[in-house]
């Protein structure tokens, strides 16, 4: 496959388990909090600066639905809008088409391994199938409470029915209890059931780590373990994608890549819905990571709410007026 993503990055290939790496983490609690406020404070973007920090943000996101009501409908609608994220006549206020090759796309649509194949469908017919990735939760989704076998069934489920990237959920208890060696397996085995094509993001389900310290220390091990990316949060959890998780798992990928010379990517999830959030993270990531990871390939959101929320931003930027709530819903 020839996805557009991806292309030029070198894939983590993971490492040795280092269990004398995890000894010294300790994350200090204050100064994490003093270094998100700082990073709140010091978003300040007007006019077509924050008009083009929004469109990048666009290109970032992984267009998600998961809901037990999810059907062929409701997933195709969704592949639609990610192809054409923005509605065309705002795009054309803002001196922007749609024309052949034009970037603006979400990076990928999140779903279900079930529809998996309704995501491929449609993407196909809209000749986008090789344009936007399909990424597929997996590893029973969202607590991670079944057995291993299963968890890798659905992993190879996924990637057959036309998943090229795969957000597998850990085992928190591992974590939980200490028992970094056998996380460390876990994540292997899910990757190696990825194949090499499907990249892999280990959401770690932040909100239920307990400590800042596990949350570094789970981000070591899932990325020794081979990941693309690390994920704070199912969506699902009590408490998600916070600024001080998105810190520490920043550290981890930025030491892991002094370390080991790879870049890892970091997807903020859950609970990511305004405008003013994805500016947020933006800023976070330019200052913990820099540039480099300021891209689809390095950073992603997962948001089923956040698009409705930008396009809002954009109408009220090109008209000076308010957008009706019901003019931008879906994303
Ligand atoms: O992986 C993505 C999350 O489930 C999205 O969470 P959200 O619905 O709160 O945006």
């Amino acid at each position: 496959m020839n996805y557009m993503s991806f292309n030029m990055l070198e894939r983590n290939p993971g490492c040795e388990l280092d269990l004398g790496w995890l000894n010294n983490v300790r994350i200090n609690l204050n100064a994490t909090n003093q270094k998100a406020k700082q990073i709140s404070s010091s978003v300040n973007l007007k006019n077509e600066f924050r008009a083009a920090w929004l469109l990048k943000a666009v290109t970032c996101i992984d267009l998600t639905t998961l809901g037990g009501d999810d059907t062929y409908g409701n997933v195709a609608r969704l592949c639609h809008k990610a192809c054409r994220p923005i509605a065309d006549d705002l795009l054309e206020k803002l001196g922007f088409s749609y024309e052949e090759n034009s970037p603006l796309r979400t990076a990928a649509i999140c779903v279900y391994p079930s529809r998996v194949e309704d995501a491929r469908k449609t993407l196909e017919k809209l000749g986008y199938y090789e344009k936007i990735n399909i990424a597929s939760v997996a590893t029973g989704f969202p607590s991670g409470q079944m057995p291993l076998k299963t968890r890798l069934e659905e992993i190879r489920f996924a990637v057959e029915k036309g998943a090229n990237e795969i957000d597998i959920v850990i085992d928190r208890s591992l974590v939980l209890t200490g028992k970094w060696e056998l996380l460390y397996q876990e994540i292997q085995q899910m990757k190696e059931a990825c194949g090499p094509n499907a990249h892999m993001k280990a959401i770690l389900a932040t909100g239920e780590l307990g400590t800042l310290d596990n949350v570094y220390k789970a981000s070591l091990i899932a990325m020794m373990a081979g990941s693309d990316f690390i994920k704070t949060s199912t969506g699902k959890e009590s408490v998600n994608a916070t600024l001080q998780f998105g810190i520490v798992m920043s550290r981890a990928i930025k030491e892991y890549h002094e370390k080991m010379g790879y870049k890892v990517g970091l997807k903020p999830a859950g609970g990511i819905r305004t405008s003013q959030d994805a500016l947020t993270w933006l800023t976070l990531v330019k200052k913990m990571l820099g540039d480099d990871w300021l891209n689809p390939d390095l950073f992603r959101f997962g948001a089923s709410g956040l698009l409705g929320d930008i396009e809002c931003n954009l109408y009220e930027y090109v008209t000076g007026k308010k957008a009706k709530p019901y003019e931008f819903t879906m994303g």
